[in-house]
């Protein structure tokens, strides 16, 4: 099973040597902006699953908030330490 921070990893490989067919990749590309745009999406797509939803659909949606996240911090050029250090 795939952890938060191995998730991180993958994905700041992913940005550093940028394969083909990335979803990630994409995601960069677009920017900030999209990227802050699908996180209020996902956002509330957790809301909706974790109101009206089961919880394997709330758990999904919030694994996707989270991928949205981690894409976030990669196009901020922020890492999980940098995170963790207000927690
Ligand atoms: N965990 C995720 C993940 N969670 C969410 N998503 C993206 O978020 C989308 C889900 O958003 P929606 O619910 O809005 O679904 P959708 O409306 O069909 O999607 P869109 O049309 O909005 O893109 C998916 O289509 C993916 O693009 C993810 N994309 C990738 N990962 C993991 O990231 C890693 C790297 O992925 P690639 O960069 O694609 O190789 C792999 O381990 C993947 O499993």
């Amino acid at each position: 099973m795939k952890t938060f921070d191995a998730l991180f990893e993958e994905l700041s490989e992913k940005a550093r040597t940028r394969p083909v067919g990335s979803g990630t990749v994409a995601e960069l590309d677009q920017g900030v902006h999209a990227i802050g745009k699908k996180i209020v999406e996902e956002a509330a797509e957790v809301w909706m699953a974790a109101e009206h939803e089961s919880d394997e659909r709330t758990a999904e949606e919030v694994s996707q908030l989270l991928y949205h996240l981690q894409v976030l911090l990669l196009a901020r050029g922020l890492t999980l330490a940098d995170v963790y250090a207000h927690l």
